[in-house]
């Protein structure tokens, strides 16, 4: 499109080859092992902060496995917004009624059912988000399609927002640029971090 590439998105780009081939390489006696863990600490993240209604996404195989948390959460009756994205680049969500699973658009696992808007993520106690990688600042970088930054950013007010990682994917620093928005926190497998955030949350 004859656009520059800046530092940032150059480095995003080779950093992102390199994470999603580390996650391409880990077994699946390693991914089972780690989805106690990570199924414990986010159980115990939706106990810290009493949440009723969360948004969380369907885990595809190369990531951090989402789905017993999410069996484990429909049954305790709390309330899961699930993403669909749209091809405007804009996220939809669902609560998914029909409890049907497709492809979406962008290639990721999407729960079928009622359609509600970008806006209906606001009344969620808490936002669980997939990252390629956060640093100690809580700057995250995603996939690159800016699907969770454009979510985030047209928040007015925001509930806690966490991504949901591997250990391995807490780097010192993560490239950014000025639309990335910052996360209050990381869940992995052997732990939750609080980050100190340099750019509050509106
Ligand atoms: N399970 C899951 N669902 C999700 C996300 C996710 O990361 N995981 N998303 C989080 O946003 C949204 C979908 N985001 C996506 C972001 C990128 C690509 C993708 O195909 N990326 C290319 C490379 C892009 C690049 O590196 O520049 C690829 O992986 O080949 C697909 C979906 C909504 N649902
Ligand atoms: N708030 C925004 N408004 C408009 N465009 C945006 C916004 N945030 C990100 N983008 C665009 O989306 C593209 C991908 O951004 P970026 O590389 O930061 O995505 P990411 O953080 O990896 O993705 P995601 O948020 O989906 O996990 C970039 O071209 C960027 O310009």
């Amino acid at each position: 499109m004859g656009r520059m590439t800046s530092p940032a998105e150059h480095e995003k780009r080779a950093l992102r080859a390199e994470l999603r081939e580390r996650r391409e390489l880990l077994t699946s006696l390693e991914k089972e092992r780690s989805t106690t863990g990570l199924t414990d600490n986010l159980r115990a993240l939706v106990s810290r902060f009493g949440a009723t209604s969360i948004a969380c996404y369907l885990s595809s195989p190369s990531e951090p496995d989402t789905r017993p948390f999410l069996q484990w959460a429909q049954e305790a009756g709390i309330r899961i917004l699930f993403p669909i994205t749209r091809t405007d680049g804009l996220l939809d969500w669902t609560i998914g009624e029909e409890g049907i699973e497709t492809v979406g658009f962008a290639g990721t696992p999407e729960v079928v059912g009622t359609t509600l808007g970008p806006i209906a993520i606001n009344d969620v106690d808490l936002i669980l988000v997939p990252a390629a990688a956060v640093d100690a600042h809580g700057m995250r970088m995603g996939w690159g399609r800016g699907y969770f930054d454009k979510t985030l950013g047209s928040m007015e007010r925001c509930p806690p927002v966490y991504a949901v990682l591997y250990d391995t994917e807490i780097l010192d620093e993560v490239p950014s640029e000025i639309h990335d928005e910052p996360v209050g926190g990381a869940v992995t497998p052997s732990r939750i971090l609080d980050f100190d955030q340099v750019r509050p949350r509106r």
